[in-house]
């Protein structure tokens, strides 16, 4: 079986193909940073993390932006409350992010945009839909016509018609924006400037974007009128990706994007994990209490991406449990590869993997709309076979099994674990007779910097993995990158 992926738009598993042969582009809608990232967005950026790895497997040529929202109502009331800037607590956040996510083995994305940033790309496109009759300024504001998309609704099957009837409780014509808007479902492009709140200078005033139009504007900028694959969580189809479509596809005329993709939500006690609602774990406070990385990516990953999961402790006990079984298979060559006599296991992983039989049933369970709890049992089938081989060679000093085929499980099992991006680390003692000094570290950190700015990102991805394999943890920050051992 080929990939085949349920794409939201069509509401159907579909075959997979791409716009280019052999390269995906690939947007995912990222945090608003005025807070910690909670183990929603940990989801949300792990699914999309293993996606990503998973269509490099298979073979593609993967482009993957994801935005960072640095302008918003939110972040204004928290630098208020702060007495800080919109700045400040934005950068301090996006920080926060990349401390968060390089602890989880998020692989970093090509770029990440900010919105304001973007403010030209923004002002393009409102410009655009003003000229071809999609928007319509009012007093320093500017909104897009819904109705004058006739697709408006495509995405989530939602008709203007139903929303209207059920509108009369939720629309509040006492507000300021209700009055300006031609019609109750428009939505802003471009705000007036409010007294004392950050601004730009545009053709309508000065003032700042909407949230909708910024993504647009960079799918635009950063990978062109058409993507493969748009991604974010199930939250955001209605309205924010239904409104990025009305935006790009009146402009461009062609569709934004083929595939869209939503992970389903985290929730607690049934209710959707949110900062707004304040019912959030933080990804630092559970790791800091001592839950293994992997173990919550193992806690993602071991339920459906669509699907709602709840977060409970005995769902993380129950994920660490196995991740205690995994680390052990992907310990093993570490351990028992010299004792087996065919050398250092530890070297060449990545070059000496061909296909095999757990490779092909791995891709075949994947493919079908990225099956990864699927997948992981092909894993956990192969750890599990190399913890029984530790129990033998424990109890009885040596296997029957000849090494060079344990030595191709072992490779196997750490293979398809890395495009769940599962990797063991060992302990410090195991490797004190070849740890690296912290000259060597900074010295291979400083080749990774070199590849990074290369753009020779496999490089800098093997730097870092191979550091992980010795026990070494790299933090990337704006500052630079920082290491901790163990
Ligand atoms: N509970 C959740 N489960 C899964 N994904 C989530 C969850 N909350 C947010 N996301 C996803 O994380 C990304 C960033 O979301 P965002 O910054 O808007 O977070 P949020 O917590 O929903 O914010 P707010 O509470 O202010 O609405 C989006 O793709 C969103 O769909
Ligand atoms: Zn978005």
């Amino acid at each position: 079986m080929t990939l085949s992926i349920y794409n939201t738009l069509t509401r159907r598993q579909e075959p997979f193909t791409t716009v280019e042969p052999g390269k995906v582009k690939m947007y995912c809608c990222g945090v608003t940073v005025y807070d910690y990232c909670h183990l929603g967005h940990a989801r949300a950026c792990i699914i999309w993390d293993v996606v990503r790895r998973y269509l490099q497997l298979i073979g593609y040529d993967v482009r993957y932006i994801q935005n960072f929202t640095d302008i918003d109502d939110k972040i204004l009331n928290r630098a208020r409350q702060e007495k800080s800037t919109m700045e400040a607590v934005a950068e301090r956040y996006i920080q926060a992010y990349f401390e968060d996510m390089s602890r989880l083995g998020i692989k970093e994305a090509n770029e990440y945009p900010r919105a304001t940033h973007t403010m030209n790309g923004i002002q393009r496109l409102i410009h655009d839909l003003e000229h071809k009759g999609f928007a319509y300024p009012a007093n320093g504001d500017v909104y897009y016509a819904v109705q004058k998309f006739d697709e408006y609704g495509k995405l989530s099957g939602r008709k203007l018609e139903d929303l209207q009837l059920g509108a009369s409780e939720r629309v509040n014509i006492e507000d300021a924006e209700y009055q300006k808007k031609q019609y109750p479902f428009d939505f802003a492009l471009w705000k007036a400037v409010k007294q004392g709140e950050p601004a730009w200078e545009s053709p309508w005033g000065k003032g700042r974007p909407g949230w909708h139009i910024e993504c647009s504007a960079m799918v635009r900028e950063r990978l062109g009128d058409t993507i493969d694959i748009h991604t974010g969580g199930a939250d955001l189809i209605f309205p924010h990706h239904e409104n990025e479509i009305a935006q790009s596809e009146a402009v461009t005329g062609k569709p934004l994007a083929n595939y869209w993709l939503h992970n389903g939500m985290v929730k607690v006690d049934g209710e959707k994990m949110s900062k707004s609602l304040g019912n959030f774990t933080t990804i630092r406070n559970l790791l800091d209490r001592g839950v293994d990385p992997m173990a919550l990516r193992l806690f993602v990953l071991m339920a459906q991406y669509r699907k709602p999961i709840d977060f409970t402790d005995e769902a993380i006990l129950a994920a660490t449990n196995g991740w205690y079984t995994l680390r052990q298979g992907l310990l093993f060559g570490y351990q028992y590869g010299k004792k087996l006599g065919t050398g250092e296991w530890g070297l060449g992983i990545r070059n000496n993997l061909t296909s095999n039989t757990y490779i092909e049933r791995f891709k075949e369970v994947v493919n079908d709309d990225f099956n990864f709890p699927g997948g992981l049992a092909v894993i956990f089938e192969l750890a599990k076979e190399l913890i029984r081989e530790k129990n033998i060679i424990v109890h009885q000093g040596k296997t029957e099994t000849p090494p060079d085929k344990l030595l191709q499980e072992w490779q196997t099992l750490v293979t398809l674990a890395d495009v769940l991006g599962l990797t063991a680390q060992l302990e410090i003692e195991t490797i004190s007779e070849d740890a690296l000094t912290d000259a060597e570290i900074e010295d291979l950190i400083q080749k990774r910097q070199e590849a990074r700015k290369g753009k020779n990102f496999a490089e800098s991805d093997c730097i870092r993995d191979d550091l992980l394999s010795k026990g070494i943890t790299l933090i990337d920050n704006c500052e630079g990158t920082r290491w901790h051992r163990g």
